[in-house]
């Protein structure tokens, strides 16, 4: 076996948000560490596939869509040249700040002497870890302490081989420096629907395959139905209960899907330019040889203690983010590190964070946010509950920003409230500034704020938040009347 190169206290294998995260705090609470990524770059899935190209891309693409809308600018007085895109410039500009932030996390990581290695990580025994570099035989790292942030990948899809062509994943259509005529997207999940949102301002025709009858399963329903709606009416086709069952590509360089009507049972063609297969991730654990010390993915999902992070067979082994069970979120990766390190801190268990509800944000526009539970949620759990709805087009604020055109729904706010103890339970959004209205609704949720608590907080006017007090004001109006919006 090759020598032992260096020990740690704590090795942090994966460097997307959860491993940076642990890999610094470690390091600031004075344990010797290092981490380890087999990508040149650094910032895991979120910073080079995930979340940070989504979001430019999403934000440059409206955008886009927005200055298309010339008509809009003109009525208040701005007269615009017509807007051309560019997708190669677009690409360039966002892989280059891809690699700044890159630089970032790989300044930060120095900063606070942690060592880095670039390879591919893989278990030689319970404490040791060997880092091989270009499939050469690599160097041997031992660690009191591993931390597994190794993330996730993709879902395949039988039948529907990824090319990275003409059929692609969410990685590759975020690279994607051409705007196909025909998308479309097996999947309407977030990633999904977010990607399709892209496409279809960037002047693609979208369409959304989806074998549910549904949208965003994890969705309140009225804000799953309100989104496609809004989706459909910005020009996205959705074909609901369709299951894509094959993809070929024809001699005219054209994707032939077959798909499957799940109410009529028939078979039907689909033809497309490019095809995203986006039905969901799994815990990515192939390279780490879990094998080799008598682990199995089963391990990471049910075997790890939600107070230590650590891994029933070996405690000293602390899985964390996506590979772990739960919503695959950036924020769980992150709370989930500073678990994992505060149990090596205090040897023992922790306090844990509320994780049962985190916020959810689909960048679409306007944009569509969610925490605590759904009405289904409540009616299938029968917890008794009231809801308030406040629109957005009451609201002194929005009145004063630009109007949007593509705006089928009206944006609101939903508050539900526990119709016993007045608890805020959940808080379902529509708006183009729904990612800061959450953070409000998302402390009532995990703090147990009740409607009373709400409304006794002073907002600024005119403001946007100004609508959830309003909607838990309304909420709380029908406490009175339980006749009213009040399901057991
Ligand atoms: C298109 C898209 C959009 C998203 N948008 C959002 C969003 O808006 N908000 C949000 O919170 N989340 C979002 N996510 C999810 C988010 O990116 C993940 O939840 C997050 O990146 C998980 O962090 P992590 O640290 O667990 O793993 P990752 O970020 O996946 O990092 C894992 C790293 O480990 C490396 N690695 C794996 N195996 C090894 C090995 N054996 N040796 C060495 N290195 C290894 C990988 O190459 C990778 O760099 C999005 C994801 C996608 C795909």
């Amino acid at each position: 076996m090759t020598d032992i190169v260096a020990v740690y206290d704590v090795l942090v294998v994966g460097c997307g948000p959860g491993g940076f995260a642990a890999a610094t705090q470690s390091s600031q609470a004075g344990l010797h560490t290092a981490c380890v990524d087999q990508r040149a770059s650094l910032g895991g899935t979120y910073l080079v596939d995930g979340a940070v190209p989504s979001k430019t891309l999403l934000d440059e693409s409206y955008f886009y869509r927005l200055l298309q809308q010339r008509e809009l600018f003109e009525q208040r007085g701005v007269r615009l040249p017509p807007a051309r895109l560019n997708m190669q410039v677009a690409q360039a500009a966002l892989k280059q700040n891809i690699e700044r932030l890159g630089k970032v996390y790989k300044s930060e990581l120095s900063k606070y002497n942690v060592t880095v290695y670039n390879g591919t990580a893989a278990f030689k025994t319970p404490h040791r870890v060997e880092i091989v570099q270009h499939g050469e035989s690599g160097l041997i790292v031992e660690a009191k302490y591993i931390i597994v942030a190794t993330g996730s990948t993709i879902i395949q899809c039988p039948g529907v081989a990824i090319d990275e062509a003409m059929v692609v994943s969410s990685s590759k259509a975020l690279s994607l420096d051409y705007v196909p005529p025909r998308f479309s997207i097996m999947g309407g999940g977030t990633i999904g629907l977010e990607i399709a949102c892209i496409f279809n301002n960037f002047g693609s025709r979208v369409t959304i395959i989806e074998s549910q009858s549904e949208i965003c399963q994890n969705m309140d329903a009225e804000l799953a139905s309100a989104t496609k709606r809004l989706l459909q009416s910005q020009g996205i086709v959705f074909l609901l209960d369709t299951r894509v069952q094959c993809a070929e590509r024809d001699a005219a360089a054209q994707l032939n899907v077959t798909l499957l009507d799940k109410r009529s049972k028939k078979n039907f063609a689909h033809q497309c330019d490019v095809l995203m297969v986006s039905i969901g991730r799994r815990p990515l654990l192939e390279h780490l040889n879990i094998s080799m010390i008598g682990l199995s993915e089963q391990d990471f999902v049910e075997n790890v203690d939600e107070q230590t992070q650590s891994l029933s067979k070996f405690p000293h082994i602390k899985p964390i983010g996506d590979v772990t069970l739960g919503p695959m979120l950036a924020l769980k990766a992150e709370q989930q590190a500073s678990r994992a390190i505060q149990s090596i801190l205090s040897a023992g268990s922790v306090e844990t964070s509320n994780f049962n509800f985190p916020p959810n944000v689909l960048y679409c526009q306007p944009q569509v946010a969610w925490v605590g539970y759904t009405e289904q949620q409540l009616v299938s759990s029968h917890i008794p509950y009231q809801t308030g709805k406040a629109f957005f087009s009451q609201n002194i604020r929005y009145n004063t920003l630009m109007p949007q055109k593509d705006t089928a729904v009206p944006g609101f706010i939903k508050v539900l409230v526990g119709s016993r103890d007045l608890k805020i339970l959940g808080v379902h959004i529509i708006n183009s500034d729904a990612n800061e209205l959450l953070p409000q609704a998302s402390m009532a949720v995990s703090l147990g704020l009740t409607a009373h608590d709400v409304c006794k907080v002073a907002f600024p006017h005119p403001s946007l938040s100004e609508s959830f007090k309003q909607a838990t004001q309304f909420a709380m109006a029908t406490a009175a009347l339980p006749s009213i919006n009040v399901r057991e």
